[in-house]
């Protein structure tokens, strides 16, 4: 078994509990609530914009050109394609997706962004593989899932956002992977051990992000607005 098998293997809790969740089930019905979509775009924009300092981390870090091209064309990916998921969600709930951006970022997404910070700043391209590879694949399941659960007709409300993630080419997760499986032939069982502690953690992150959304998590004390 290769090592982001073993990776997916020992993570198939956090997926299943990540598919049965209410927000990525009410995707498939077609059943949230405005306030949920509203708060999830928020999150979500702030989270895509770390993730994407994250690859110009790993890049600084990068070696070879081909590891370089691979983060960058990530970038890419998050500034030019993945707007269309978001644009969708806006559209049901019925507002601007410029409206819904520089908002503060509440509990979990807080967590999850610094635990692929600290992990990126620290830690070398294995790890930052490692603490990033969830945010891909978990959605390309559930977009291939919902897929095959729902369905759904162009009248769907989430029509777009499941085939975009449902449709698309593994091109995030099949090269991360055969990079990660490479760099891992060269490391022993303790820097694996590591690598698989950041992986899960970044799962349960994800399951975490979209109760979040769901239940409208924010922070559990109001503070003043600072004009500055
Ligand atoms: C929190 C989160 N995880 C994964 C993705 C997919 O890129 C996303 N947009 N947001």
């Amino acid at each position: 078994m290769s090592f982001s098998q073993e990776l997916r293997k020992q993570a198939e809790p956090i997926f299943q509990a990540i598919m049965e969740h209410p927000f990525v089930q009410g995707i498939g019905k077609g059943d949230l609530k405005k306030e949920q979509l509203i708060h999830y775009v928020k999150q979500d924009f702030e989270y895509l914009n770390a993730f994407m300092k994250i690859y110009g981390l790993a890049i600084s870090k990068s070696s070879n050109r081909r590891d370089i091209e691979l983060f960058n064309n990530q970038i890419s990916f998050v500034l030019h394609s993945e707007i269309h998921p978001h644009n969708n969600f806006c559209e049901v709930a019925g507002v601007k997706y410029e409206d819904l951006q520089g908002f503060p970022v509440a509990p979990s997404a807080h967590h999850y962004i610094r635990h692929m910070l600290t992990v990126a700043q620290q830690g070398d391209i294995a790890d930052i593989l490692a603490v990033l590879l969830p945010c891909p694949w978990t959605y390309v399941e559930i977009g291939k899932k919902l897929l095959e659960e729902v369905n759904p007709d162009s009248a769907h409300p989430f029509y777009d956002w499941i085939h975009f993630y449902g449709d698309g080419p593994m091109t995030v997760t099949t090269p991360f992977c055969q990079r990660l499986d490479e760099i891992a032939e060269t490391l022993n069982e303790a820097q694996k051990e590591k690598l698989m502690e950041y992986f899960l953690l970044s799962c349960q992150l994800e399951y975490k992000f979209w109760d979040m959304a769901y239940n409208l998590e924010e922070w559990p004390v109001k503070t003043l607005e600072v004009s500055v």
